[in-house]
């Protein structure tokens, strides 16, 4: 039995769950529940803080988890990333009062509250800077004008909560995160484990894609396939009318609406765009 953690609460419990079902994995009901059982896919979900699972995968007590790549990198367990997920995503910063320059350097000497004080002693090392880093569990922002801390390193999605608390954010992100399925270092995955890595990676391929559907002039076949070529090759069938054909080919999901501006600009007709909602490639 494949043993999988994912989160409980917070930023990213929902976009995991629907990701699982999407890949045809069952999940939990009932929003408390801290288990659950798939026996058609031989695999038991735990559902446990995000800020955990990567402590139970890398202590080999779990198989895989999902969890944010910030929240993995400053639990210190030994996991590697196997999937990257497409959602959660985030960057995380170091902030300081709205009002002058700061850079990293000046942080030297200074209280610099955080909840990730792992990374950010990393990322200060790395910068040959010395602060008095104070872990905090939450509302991190809050931390400055509380008096507490000179600065602050915390997640930052919209910047909603920065400018809300007069902070701005400075130097390079210590991390790019996003949620990403990991699994213990060095360990070599099972075939359950690879299958369920297989199905999420379809979904994920799904969601940054689109299927375009439409018919085309075969005189201006040509120039609508440089428009659309597809992964292998687009799929080109004909229509009851000899002068047309049907195309389908697989877009970017991001490019979708500036291809089909220009398939009709070139003469297609019918241009259908539809969600994909897993595949194998
Ligand atoms: N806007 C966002 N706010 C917070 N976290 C986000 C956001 N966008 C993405 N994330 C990611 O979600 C993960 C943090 O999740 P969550 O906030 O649930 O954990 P936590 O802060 O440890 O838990 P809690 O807030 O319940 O104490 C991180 O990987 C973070 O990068
Ligand atoms: O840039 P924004 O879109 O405003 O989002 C970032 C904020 O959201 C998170 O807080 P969360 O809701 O997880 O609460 P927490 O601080 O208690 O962890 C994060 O810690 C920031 O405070
Ligand atoms: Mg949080």
């Amino acid at each position: 039995m494949l043993r999988v953690a994912v989160p409980n609460k917070g930023a990213l419990a929902v976009a995991a769950s629907e990701m699982l079902v999407e890949a045809g994995y069952r999940q939990r009901g009932e929003q408390r529940d801290l288990t659950v059982l798939d026996p058609s896919n031989e695999v038991e979900f735990f559902f446990l803080r995000p800020k955990d699972i990567a402590v139970y995968v890398g202590s080999g007590e779990l198989d895989l988890g999902i969890t944010g790549r910030d929240l993995a990198r400053d639990s210190g367990a030994p996991v590697t990333e196997v999937l990257a997920l497409g959602f959660g995503g985030s960057t995380f910063r170091y902030a300081a009062p709205a009002g002058r320059e700061w850079t990293v350097a000046d942080l030297d000497g200074k209280r610099l509250a955080t909840a990730y004080p792992r990374l950010v002693r990393d990322d200060l090392a790395g910068h040959g800077v010395k602060a008095d880093v104070i872990r905090l569990d939450g509302a991190v922002e809050i931390s400055v004008q509380l008096g507490v801390a000179d600065a602050i390193a915390d997640v930052v999605g919209s910047g909603r909560t920065l400018r809300q608390h007069n902070l701005v954010a400075f130097g390079d992100p210590i991390c790019v995160s996003e949620a990403v399925l990991v699994h213990r270092a060095e360990a070599t995955p099972s075939p359950d484990a690879e299958q369920l890595r297989a199905r999420l990676q379809g979904v994920v391929f799904a969601q940054q894609y689109m299927m375009l559907d439409y018919d085309c002039p075969k005189a201006l076949l040509d120039k609508a396939l440089e428009v659309t070529p597809g992964l292998e090759s687009p799929t080109v069938a004909p229509l009851a009318n000899p002068d047309w054909v049907a195309v389908r080919a697989m877009v970017p999901r991001k490019q979708a609406n500036p291809v089909m501006d220009t398939l009709w600009a070139i003469g297609a007709k019918a241009i259908l765009a539809s969600d994909i909602r897993s595949c194998r490639l």
